[in-house]
């Protein structure tokens, strides 16, 4: 499975719940994935068609979504196409039956329309599963519900013990569990990730829709676009789009404007010239919403309170897919808020109806809300968040807090006087002292708090009310269409202890709306004054680096047109990252890149290459980044005196760092009273280390066989536990040869403010920590230990491959282990160059491709470049890495956790 998902997408690790969803498919269960956007829900049925060589069809509900999927497949060497009504090429059908696409994506519609014909002959050539992407559409509690998609369950009868898989972002239980009985899923394996997009601040501002806002606006957008950073506008209305899009146009930024009235040949154009890079800025209604699979959008915008918080869930989640720092922010006015009875007439029943409320309060809520936002999201999700995550408009600290007793006991108190059975708007007409006839009717007039809040205007009213209920003074009631407030409990024992003089302080965030209100309509702060650009800016790179960085996405750009793709179907801008910093100088460089997958070596390899080595050389920056001196602590506490540490500590850290014993050594210490475990012994260096003792990293890293890889694993361990603070649940993450000490050890590093990246960077394998590797503190060195030793007694004669046969053996491992041929054109001349080399230490066995390849093929845990080395001693080590870098390059192996392991 690694080896497929380094060959077609790149990447090193599976990301979390990945492996055991794919494991589930392949075992034929059915499955039922909620995962966050942007998770990696895809390569869970992208994979098992590429591992079992059989057909996986997906339904999606969008023809553009499918497009861009099957565009994004196409690069990675995957043979994939869909079926939809706009589909002219009826190849792909008859192509499609014979089983000879990897994945036949296609619309619900599509597929009851299909003869049964075509599913007998999918079947018969071999479908491996059938998924459901989108799958809320399923449910009529899901916000986005879809008719076709409830008749999928027909497909059960013609795809009898094919594994269904429903996958979606966003489902409450109602969801999930109308999508298991809606498509008849027995025992399906159910996954559940977290809802939380660590990468996304969120934000929220009122606007007042006026010509000031909207120029604060455009200035802000003409930022971002500067950047070419992509950006959505989100809007509810097709009016709205049009102004935003003019006034974007007119600012002489090029905009895109997707929206349902639109005809289809415009909208696939506009579209189409996002994805691509060619336009920066999209302003569209929800129509382009669950069809953006674009990884790089930086910034989405709502302007105008969403239907739902399930849409703004999903809509705001097009941002920042790949992983990196994006924003998304939330415009509302209060007019949103009197759109609920219009949303609720797309209902088709009282259920449907209620949901609808429901979801609409909810995002309403989100608008007032005080406190943490995701805090907020992931709790509405059934999900608890222990702490507030710091990255959103609230806990960036901005927002002002006053002591708001006085108002609040005069609205409480009018909203009690008037029954609790009104919304906001009648008490505060009458504090505001209105006569209108409603309030002569109901004789408010003469509640002795009429008139006495006419200090403040409505909309401040509003403001407070809608944050007296976000801190649960005000409960929101729902009956039939109608919405009203009354004081809950909470407001009625605050009214108990304070009176109108005010004893009892009240103190509230005011919201910015209630700001502007007082300072009279003047914009204050600048739209999106939180979350600059700052925030998007490459900090890791050098000024040099920075110019490479935006050269190669120049570069990429120009590729992608060329191949008339979109520039992320390439490689993400991560992957560019990752390219800037190591700067690669060969294809097996390039390959060790995380997200070069090998279609991406064959076809652009050459030009990231060229480009990267001329470009470096005007630049003035080193080639493979390998050149790094792995730093030292620079704390200079404690060299060679105890400082503050401990006398322990002091000692272990001494007897290892100055005078270089192992940590067996140490632990087994003759002057001891009784031997200590060598873990305390690695515990007690770390905590001198934290003590200010310097350390030799490498060594330490390279003893206790902490690598990059590693480092990355349990950081996303700690990513999805939330919290460094119990290190068992951290552990029971991550796979059993990731021991405590590593965890520790990333701990203390990242404590110290070491970068960990820098630190392992052009860590090439001939600096790989196995060879000095001594302390058994993993599941993991124990295995490595037990395989070398078989390799020597299993070593026959058989294994060696004689040179002069090797190049044509090689060739045809190489031929059949390929994807196609000419991925690996090249390959055998290289090999041959190289491995001519050889000889020269005159050892029991030679290093050729082929004889690598084989013995690599036969050792399906992996093998270290150590244990390579000692099998293949008749060979130079030079030789032998050089071999294994045309192996990697070539995609016939590839390394993880410095293992290396046959594709
Ligand atoms: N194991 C992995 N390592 C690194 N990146 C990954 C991995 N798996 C997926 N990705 C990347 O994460 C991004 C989002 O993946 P994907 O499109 O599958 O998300 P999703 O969960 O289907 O999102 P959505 O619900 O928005 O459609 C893609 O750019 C994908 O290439």
């Amino acid at each position: 499975m690694e080896a497929i998902l380094k060959r077609y997408f790149g990447y090193s690790h599976f990301r979390a719940y990945q492996k055991e969803i794919i494991q589930k498919i392949l075992d034929g269960r059915d499955c039922l994935v909620v995962m966050a956007t942007g998770s990696g829900k895809s390569i869970c049925y992208q994979i098992p068609p590429l591992v079992k060589g059989k057909t996986a069809v997906v339904i999606s509900p969008l023809l553009s979504l499918m497009q861009d999927q099957v565009m994004s497949l196409k690069q990675r060497g995957i043979k994939a196409d869909y079926l939809g009504s706009t589909q002219t090429n009826r190849s792909v059908s008859t192509d499609a039956e014979k089983g000879s696409l990897d994945i036949l994506y296609m619309t619900p519609e599509k597929a009851y329309s299909l003869p049964p014909s075509f599913w007998t002959n999918l079947l018969n050539a071999g479908i491996c599963l059938l998924a459901v992407d989108e799958a809320h559409c399923i449910s009529e509690w899901g916000h986005n519900f879809r008719k076709e998609y409830k008749q999928l369950h027909v497909l059960r009868d013609v795809l009898v013990n094919i594994p269904f898989v429903a996958l979606t972002a966003t489902a409450t239980e109602k969801v999930q569990s109308d999508i298991i009985g809606s498509l008849m899923m027995r025992d399906p394996y159910i996954v559940i990730g977290s809802f939380d997009r660590q990468n996304l601040f969120y934000g929220v501002k009122s606007c007042n829709r006026t010509t000031s806002f909207l120029e604060e606006l455009v200035t802000e957008v003409s930022n971002y676009n500067a950047n070419k950073s992509s950006t959505i506008i989100y809007c509810t209305t097709v009016k709205d789009t049009e102004q935003i899009c003019d006034l974007l146009t007119n600012a002489g930024i090029r905009t895109g404007i997707y929206h349902g009235q639109m005809g289809s040949k415009a909208r696939e154009e506009s579209h189409r010239s996002f994805i691509r890079d060619e336009i920066h800025v999209m302003v569209a209604t929800i129509a382009f919403g669950m069809g953006i699979d674009k990884p790089d959008v930086r910034c989405v915008i709502h302007y105008g309170c969403p239907k739902s918080l399930e849409s703004y869930y999903q809509e705001s989640g097009r941002c920042g897919r790949d992983g990196l720092p994006s924003i998304c922010w939330l415009y509302y006015s209060r007019s949103d808020f009197a759109k609920a009875d219009f949303y609720c007439s797309e209902a088709q029943n009282e259920t449907q109806r209620k949901a609808i409320m429901q979801s609409f309060m909810a995002a309403q809520k989100y608008c007032f809300l005080p406190t943490c936002r995701r805090k907020f999201i992931l709790g509405y999700f059934g999900e608890k968040s222990i702490s507030d995550c710091g990255n959103c408009d609230n806990c960036k600290g901005t927002r002002k807090e006053k002591d708001l007793s006085r108002e609040s006991v005069l609205l409480l108190s009018c909203i009690k006087s008037c029954g609790g059975r009104w919304g906001l708007n009648m008490p505060i007409d009458v504090l505001r002292g209105s006569r209108s006839r409603k309030i002569l009717d109901n004789n408010y007039e003469e509640l002795p708090l009429h008139g006495l809040g006419k200090d403040h205007p409505a909309n401040w009213w509003k403001a407070l009310g809608d944050l007296l209920i976000a801190n649960d003074f005000l409960k929101e009631n729902l009956r039939n269409e109608y919405r009203s407030v009354s004081v809950s409990l909470k407001g009625l024992q605050f009214l108990s202890t304070a009176n109108t003089v005010h004893e009892t302080p009240l103190v509230l965030a005011i919201t910015p709306e209630m700001i502007e209100e007082e300072e009279q309509g003047s914009l204050q702060r600048r739209v999106g004054d939180l979350q600059s650009l700052s925030f998007l800016d490459n900090q890791e790179f050098s000024e040099a680096e920075g110019k490479l960085y935006r050269m190669l996405l120049d570069i990429r750009m120009k590729l992608a047109k060329d191949n008339g793709t979109a520039p992320y179907a390439i490689c993400g801008d991560q992957t560019i990252k990752m390219m800037t910093k190591r700067r690669p100088s060969t294809r097996a460089n390039l390959a060790k890149v995380d997200g070069v997958n090998q279609h991406l070596v064959t076809k652009y390899g050459d030009s990231f290459l060229e480009n990267i080595r001329r470009l470096s050389q005007e630049l003035n920056l080193p080639l493979d980044n390998g050149a790094l001196v792995w730093p030292t602590v620079q704390k200079g506490a404690c060299t060679n005196t105890r400082g503050k540490t401990s006398p322990a500590r002091f000692e272990a850290w001494k007897a290892w760092e100055k005078d270089g014993l192992s940590f067996q050594e140490i632990a087994n210490f003759p002057t001891r009273p009784a031997p200590i475990k060598v873990q305390t012994v690695i515990s007690y260096i770390l905590e001198a280390a934290r003590d200010g003792c310097e350390l030799s990293w490498t060594r330490f890293c390279d003893c206790i066989g902490l690598t990059l890889d590693i480092a990355m694993q349990i950081r996303g361990a700690i990513a999805k536990i939330g919290s460094t603070e119990r290190l068992k649940l951290i552990k029971e993450e991550l796979p059993e040869n990731v021991s405590y000490e590593h965890i520790r050890t990333l701990l203390t590093v990242e404590e110290l403010s070491i970068k960990v990246e820098e630190l392992f960077a052009g860590k090439t394998a001939d600096e790989a920590p196995v060879q000095v590797r001594e302390s058994p503190v993993s599941g993991h060195d124990a295995e490595v230990k037990e395989e070398r030793g078989s390799c020597e007694d299993g070593i026959t004669g058989k294994d060696a491959i004689e040179p002069s046969e090797s190049i044509d053996k090689r060739a045809s491992v190489r031929q059949h282990r390929s994807v196609d041929g000419r991925d690996v054109e090249d390959s055998p001349k290289k090999l041959q160059k190289i491995s001519e080399q050889k000889g020269k230490c005159g050892g029991t066995f030679e290093a050729t491709g082929n004889s690598l390849l084989e013995w690599i093929g036969d050792h399906h845990d992996g093998v270290s470049l150590a244990e390579i080395v000692e099998r293949f001693s008749g060979s130079e080590r030079d030789i032998v890495a050089n071999l294994l870098d045309v192996l990697e390059g070539e995609f016939l192996i590839f390394r993880k956790n410095d293992l290396y392991r046959a594709m």
